[in-house]
């Protein structure tokens, strides 16, 4: 098997983290990320806001776009309350290989599951394959031109937000994703709120947005 970044981090985990503990999964690849190699995790600081926002919300049915090595995918998981389940998406076989052993080794695999393939595909899945009504939480942070489209898609197609659903997307400054900000800072059916950070483990600005589903307008009524 080629030796990469993401199974350094990986077997830096195995090796130093506690089997059965998130947060010191977490706070592990936290370690080899900001000492070692560099990874797009979402972080320790652009994490505690994520954390904060994930517990005032008390999601029960959560989406994650984008799990790379598992790294938020632990993150949310070793917040939420019994019985409340993380579904995320990820089309990179050698992503979810990582993710999947990161997932059992801090032992969240019961409220953890991995769709494999790319989120254009699995969305529209959600319902009758994978037995989502609504949807209390999305964790946007796959690539940056996929955020609005689907949105779009989660939103349209398939009725998946609920009044009070809460999209949170990564990155709205580093690199960016200035379709999806302009989209939905300027549909009045989301209450959005913009949360300033830094590039996981950078000094680089970078940014959170919070977009809340205020319910569909009179004209879904007719
Ligand atoms: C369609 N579909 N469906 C599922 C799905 C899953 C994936 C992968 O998980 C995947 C692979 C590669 C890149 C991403 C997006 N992430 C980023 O691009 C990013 C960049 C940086 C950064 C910032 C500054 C730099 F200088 C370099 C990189 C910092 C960050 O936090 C990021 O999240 C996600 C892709 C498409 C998918
Ligand atoms: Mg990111």
């Amino acid at each position: 098997m080629a030796e990469n970044k993401e199974k350094r981090i990986l077997n830096f985990v195995l090796q130093n983290a506690v089997r059965g503990d998130p947060q010191s999964v977490v706070d592990t690849i936290d370690t080899y990320c900001s000492q070692k190699e560099w990874a797009m995790n979402v972080g320790d600081e652009k994490g505690l806001i994520l954390d904060k926002i994930v517990e005032e919300t008390k999601p029960s049915v959560l989406l994650e776009l984008g799990t790379y090595c598992g790294y938020s995918a632990v993150r949310i998981a070793g917040l939420l309350k019994p019985g409340a389940r993380l579904l995320t998406i990820e089309f990179n076989p050698d992503f979810v290989a990582i993710a999947k052993q990161m997932i059992e080794f801090a032992g969240v695999q019961d409220k953890v599951k991995i769709l494999e393939g790319p989120s254009e595909t699995i969305i529209p899945q959600l319902k009758k394959k994978h037995e989502v009504d609504t949807l209390d939480f999305v964790f946007l942070d796959h690539w940056k031109d996929r955020y609005l489209p689907d949105t779009v898609l989660l939103l349209v197609m398939c009725g998946m937000q609920r009044k009070g659903s809460v999209l949170l997307a990564d990155n709205v400054i580093c690199p960016g994703a200035p379709e999806f900000i302009k989209y939905i800072r300027n549909n009045n059916h989301f209450k959005c709120t913009n949360f300033p950070s830094h590039l996981e483990y950078m000094k680089a600005k970078d940014a959170m947005e919070k977009a809340v589903f205020l319910g569909p307008g009179l004209e879904s009524m007719c």
